[in-house]
């Protein structure tokens, strides 16, 4: 045997039968046992991959199910980890949201899922309800939890093998679990019981594989907002920069006569973010200090419910004219209530004429208001966002005084003021600050009667008393005396008095925005790991299979890089004694972590004459694989970040 950085050749740590399969198991342990077990069956059948010596590693035996004594898959309570998945498992499919749960119920797999029997593929039932599902008796497996890994096992049996077995089990509420072929089996806890509700109940397997799709398609959509660009032939008023700003899309109609302002998402050259430009056309600020001496108190004022204004450009000449630039974040995507609500023919869209695409936003769906407006639930979470802007507005001594559906923007669950801050530059106002905090909340008033009753301009003086015979008709008292309060110009009234009239409803606002946080996290916390991985992946294969590394002509073939080769196909080549390949993407996603973590669990290697076993810990793979990248970056002019 020898040794060389932790590199074992043919053998390995001299154990007695049943010691050591898994690390760091008691002796006495039963996985220990059925381990040993899978060991000794390798004994009989020889090695997993290639020809060579017995394996008597310290690591779970990776043995193709076929060889073992084949136990059914195991049903754990709730698998839903991406870990789970063969490889032949691929992603949701885009579905639009409007046609998700549409259409008739189909039975049976998706075409594109491939984790059924594959006798299946000679009896297609498509249309046929699922076979009822044969619960197989939970007692019979056994299971130990390891490294924050549970597994399920049983004890070898005489019963048949079955090599392609897969089953998809229906679990209960929301729980559908697939299981591989693999042996490792990852355990995964159902999300909270008050977070399902906010799910929707998934209608085939990979709901609960993957992110969901309706979360899915609203960030992907988002993700194209990010990424559009116009084409400067179609736009050629556009300018190419504005000061540090670039890469301006019209977010509404340009190009119109007499346009007095118009919006734009711009990416700046500074941060690389991107933000919501509103240029106000010719408008030149003849005395800088006297009109944006509220311009700074803006920008300090951070509420989740406004948009955050981060800049202010005077007398810009981008445009050809003395333009007024306020630029806030951008949200993309977003919509006005007014588009949602009252126009939702106009609803934001993206044209990409670049790739002749067509993005909105799957989330945002109009919702036109019927004949008697909102329903009450939807408006008093409008009026608790709206009331906690104004709050925190007018606790900085502000006034909002363009509080309008066209101002207001939804995004997601929530709703946000946004160009706050151009009135006061534009028309800075002298009349006390509570007299303008008054309007506001008239201004408020207004917005819910247009909710309340469906038309867009029912506040109007000349509409009113038909709209409150409408609100008193079909909205609770509690409604009413919000409208009443704001609407009432003869006393002295702040916003805080609205807190009473909301009441409780304002803890039911509050849950639901909490276990949608705890659904985002959750599903943040599944996918987290995904980069780290690709991160590995990404150095892996840079040093892999690299012709040469500067004057060294063999260096991917010798050394570090060697053992790394044989690692490559010890986690993405296995096959099986038949030379069939043999996937199970628990093992690749297994293999990764413990590359990633360095543990010292070993593996035995062979290389692909089969003339070499190599028998090594992952935390010298890591090494290898550490050293090797950073001699590469040694070489390179790149700057490349970890
Ligand atoms: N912070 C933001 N991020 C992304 N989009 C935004 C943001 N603020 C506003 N928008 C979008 O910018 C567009 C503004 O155009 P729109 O014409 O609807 O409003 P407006 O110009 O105020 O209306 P009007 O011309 O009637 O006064 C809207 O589509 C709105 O959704």
């Amino acid at each position: 045997m020898q040794s060389n950085e932790g590199y074992q050749f043919d053998g390995g740590p001299n154990q007695g039968p049943g010691q050591g399969q898994g690390q760091g198991l008691p002796a006495g342990s039963r996985l220990n046992q059925y381990l040993a077990n899978n060991s000794r069956q390798a004994l009989l059948t020889g090695p997993s991959f290639g020809p060579g010596t017995p394996i008597n590693v310290n690591a779970p035996i990776f043995i193709p199910k076929h060889q073992q004594p084949q136990p059914p898959p195991p049903p754990p309570p709730a698998v839903n980890q991406f870990a789970q998945l063969a490889i032949h498992d691929v992603p949701v499919q885009m579905i639009p949201f409007n046609q998700i749960n549409a259409g008739p119920q189909h039975y049976g797999p998706p075409p594109h899922m491939s984790h059924r029997p594959s006798m299946q593929h000679h009896h297609p039932q498509p249309m046929a309800p699922p076979p009822p599902h044969v619960q197989v008796p939970y007692d019979r497996y056994h299971q130990e939890s390891r490294g924050g890994t549970t597994y399920f096992y049983n004890e070898p049996s005489d019963q048949p093998l079955d090599a392609e077995h897969y089953h998809e089990v229906d679990g209960n509420e929301g729980g559908i679990v697939v299981n591989t072929s693999g042996v490792f089996c990852y355990n995964a806890p159902l999300p909270l019981a008050h977070m399902t509700r906010f799910r929707g109940k998934p209608n085939s397997t990979q709901q609960t594989q993957f992110i969901s799709p309706e979360l899915r398609m609203e960030l992907l959509n988002r993700q194209l907002a990010f990424d559009t660009k116009v084409d400067p032939n179609l736009y050629p008023e556009i300018p190419q920069n504005v000061e540090h700003f670039t890469n301006l899309v019209p977010l509404e109609n340009t190009g119109m006569q007499n346009q007095s302002h118009s919006t734009y998402k711009a990416i700046s050259c500074r941060d690389g973010n991107f933000y919501c430009l509103r240029r106000i056309h010719g408008n030149r600020i003849q005395q800088p200090g006297k009109q944006t001496h509220l311009v700074e108190q803006w920008k300090k004022l951070v509420h989740g419910n406004i948009v955050p204004l981060r800049e202010v450009l005077l007398n810009c000449r981008a445009f050809e004219d003395y333009s007024l630039i306020f630029a806030y974040d951008y949200y993309p995507l977003a919509e006005t209530l007014m588009t949602k609500h009252f126009d939702p023919k106009n609803v934001t869209n993206f044209y990409d004429p670049a790739n002749n695409f067509r993005i909105t936003s799957p989330m945002g769906v109009p919702v036109s208001l019927g004949p008697s407006g909102a329903n009450e639930t939807m408006i008093w979470s409008y009026i608790i966002q709206i009331a906690a802007a104004l709050r925190a507005i007018h606790a900085s001594g502000l006034a909002c005084r363009t509080l309008d559906l066209n101002k207001i923007i939804c995004y997601g669950n929530k709703i946000m003021l946004s160009f706050c801050g151009i009135a006061d530059v534009l028309d800075p106002d002298s009349t006390p600050i509570q007299q303008q905090q008054n309007e506001d909340l008239n201004m408020f008033g207004n917005i819910i009667v247009s909710l309340a009753t469906g038309r867009a301009n029912a506040w109007r003086k000349d509409l009113y008393p038909q709209s409150k015979k409408l609100i008193d008709e079909n909205f609770s008292i509690d409604l009413r005396n919000v409208i009443g309060f704001l609407h009432n110009n003869g006393s002295r009234k702040t916003i805080n008095e609205i807190m009473p009239m909301i009441g409780g409803r304002f803890f039911t606002v509050m849950e639901n925005m909490q276990a949608k946080t705890d659904v985002l996290e959750g599903e943040l916390s599944r996918e987290m790991e995904n980069g780290r991985l690709l991160r590995l992946l990404a150095k892996m294969n840079t040093v892999l299979e690299r012709v040469e590394n500067g004057t060294e002509e063999g260096w991917s073939e010798t050394g570090d890089r060697f053992m790394l080769k044989l690692f490559r196909d010890y986690v993405f080549h296995q096959v099986t004694d038949q030379g069939r390949a043999w996937l199970d993407m628990a093992h690749i996603v297994q293999c990764l972590n413990k590359l990633d973590c360095g543990t010292l669990e070993k593996i035995e290697m062979v290389a692909r004459g089969g003339d070499t076993q190599i028998i090594i810990d992952y935390a010298t793979l890591k090494k290898c694989l550490e050293k090797s990248y950073r001699e590469l970056m040694g070489n390179t002019m790149m700057i490349v970040h970890r």
